[in-house]
């Protein structure tokens, strides 16, 4: 039977239910107001998965404490604004480990999608292995609206969960899909009418991954994976500084100034 060792209660920005029974961890995040991703975020993010590891869980279901608002809203535009070069360095960094280290996790992952998931929103949502969405929410890659240029890792799980095909006209359109579209397209594994009903569904997708010997399930994943994987770990070193260089350039800069303004003056700030 397992048992939790790791001290869950040490994390900021993630409610972390251990289910002692079944080994499932279902994890909330709860970053204010809206999950966006910071450096402290990640940082937090990818200690908990090596804690999800260690402690031999059985399953992995993310979800949002933002019920029916947000998922996540993507990189957090306002740490990413005017940044360091350091610290510019420093987000790339993390954002790409805790992106890998998700995509191959032994145990298995489900995205309980319960709020819009735009842009890097999107991240953990396909690097899960299954998602489950409720109604009303967007979820897209439509960075290349804001002039990003999506690294090859990200594409990749794209194309990998939608195919090349319904990839390409995604990416290149920067469209946001509601739900049923999202279902439509494979973008979303099932459409849930409650958070409650997700959770159940995702419950039961991961106590069908049981029944398969935990190593073969793990070898056959990072087979299957292979591809994305493989973008992950090509030229490191060379992706993470066009990313920062990506970041730093006026033309982005430019843009999540734009945005930031937009979102205050939606707020009447
Ligand atoms: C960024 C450049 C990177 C270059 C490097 C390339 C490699 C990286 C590859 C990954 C690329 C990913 C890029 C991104 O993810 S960019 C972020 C894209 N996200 C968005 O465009 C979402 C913007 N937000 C919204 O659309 C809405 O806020 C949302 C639908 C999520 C929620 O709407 P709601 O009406 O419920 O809430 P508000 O709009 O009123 O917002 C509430 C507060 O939250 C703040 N907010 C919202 N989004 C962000 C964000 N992304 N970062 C930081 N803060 C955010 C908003 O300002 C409000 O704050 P205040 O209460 O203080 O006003």
């Amino acid at each position: 039977m397992p048992y939790v060792c790791a001290d869950y209660s040490k994390y900021k920005f993630v409610n972390v239910c251990w289910n002692s029974e079944n080994g499932i961890a279902t994890v909330t995040l709860k970053r204010p107001p809206v999950n966006s991703l910071t450096a402290e975020f990640l940082r937090e993010l990818s200690s908990l998965l090596l804690d999800l590891e260690k402690d031999e869980t059985q399953g992995l279901i993310f979800t949002s404490e933002f019920d029916e608002k947000v998922f996540s809203a993507g990189l957090d535009f306002k740490e990413l604004y005017r940044p360091s070069i350091d610290h510019a360095k420093e987000f790339m960094s993390l954002l790409h480990s805790f992106s890998f280290r998700l995509s191959c996790t032994a145990y298995p992952t489900v995205a309980v999608i319960n709020g819009h998931a735009p842009a890097g929103g999107c991240i953990i949502p396909l690097c899960c292995e299954y998602r489950i969405g409720l109604n009303n929410f967007n979820i897209g890659l439509n960075e290349l609206k804001f002039g990003i240029l999506l690294p090859d890792w990200l594409s990749s799980l794209m194309i990998h969960t939608i195919g090349s095909r319904n990839a390409e006209q995604a990416i290149l359109s920067g469209t946001l899909f509601s739900s049923e579209h999202a279902l439509r397209i494979g973008l979303v594994d099932e459409i849930a009418p409650t958070k409650e009903v997700a959770l159940e569904k995702a419950t039961a997708f991961l106590n069908k991954a049981k029944i398969v010997n935990r190593s073969l399930r793990l070898d056959a994943k990072l087979h299957l994976r292979r591809p994305i994987l493989q973008e992950f770990q090509k030229d490191i070193e060379n992706e993470l500084a066009k990313n920062v260089s990506l970041l730093m350039s006026d033309k982005v800069q430019q843009s999540l100034d734009a945005h930031i303004k937009i979102l205050k003056e939606k707020r009447g700030n």
